[in-house]
């Protein structure tokens, strides 16, 4: 599902990372570890299409992104990638509802029908968030503010889950509700998971372990 091949990509004349090979199949669940600053985050960027390689290739499903024009690859990230983000960014204005269901406003080809409402509502209620519904983010603690986060990455049913430390504020009971919430999700649509974590303990549930010190190399 995830292809990434001799890719290389630097922020100007700063930090570099290169990756020269990476494979993620459909129903696998990938673990990527690895020091801070290492470009974990970067990676992340790249396979979801918000950054592209200066050079290498990045591919979903079979789409090469970096061949598509910026409209054609935001098409492809919303209808394709959920995206947990490491800072959640959630829409401060709107409810914890209106966050799950942002993909809809801002995807082109996805339709806000009542399936997806439907599908926000159980999200939410399966993260114990059914009663809170109508909050904004600054009413919503911050392991609640996670949970919300990684509820909107999932509602379109994506093929690819990227998550960015998606348990990383949360305790650890609901670190693993939330791991097992990404995992039953993941399974129901084949989606291919790749999960950036500090939580060494959860490794173990994990198909594979990428550490980033031997993925990547700063050129
Ligand atoms: N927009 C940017 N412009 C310039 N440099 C950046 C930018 N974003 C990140 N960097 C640098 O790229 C490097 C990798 O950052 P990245 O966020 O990918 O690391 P990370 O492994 O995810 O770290 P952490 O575990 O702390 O989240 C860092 O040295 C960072 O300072």
């Amino acid at each position: 599902m995830i292809a990434v091949r001799d890719l290389r990509f630097a922020y100007g004349q700063g930090f570099a990372l290169t990756v020269p090979w990476l494979d993620v199949a459909a129903g696998e669940r990938v673990a990527v570890v690895g020091p801070s600053g290492s470009g974990k985050t970067t990676l992340l960027n790249l396979v979801s299409g918000i950054s592209v390689p200066d050079t290498g290739m990045v591919s979903l499903g079979g789409t090469e992104i970096g061949a598509l024009g910026d409209r054609d690859r935001r098409a492809l990230r919303a209808a394709s990638v959920g995206f947990v983000f490491q800072e959640f960014a959630l829409v401060d204005y709107l409810s914890a509802e209106e966050n799950v269901l942002y993909p809809y406003r801002i995807g082109r080809g996805l339709r806000l029908d009542r399936a997806a409402r439907t599908r926000a509502r159980a999200l939410l209620s399966e993260f114990g968030l059914g009663a809170k519904t109508r909050r904004r983010p600054a009413q919503l603690s911050q392991g609640e503010r996670q949970r919300v986060a990684i509820a909107r990455a999932l509602v379109t049913q994506p093929k690819v889950i990227l998550a960015d430390e998606a348990t990383g504020n949360l305790d650890p009971a609901n670190k693993a509700a939330a791991l097992d919430l990404l995992f039953a999700q993941g399974a129901e649509t084949d989606a291919a998971l790749l999960c950036v974590t500090h939580d060494h303990e959860l490794l173990p549930r994990f198909d594979r372990v990428i550490d980033f010190a031997d993925l990547a190399g700063v050129a």
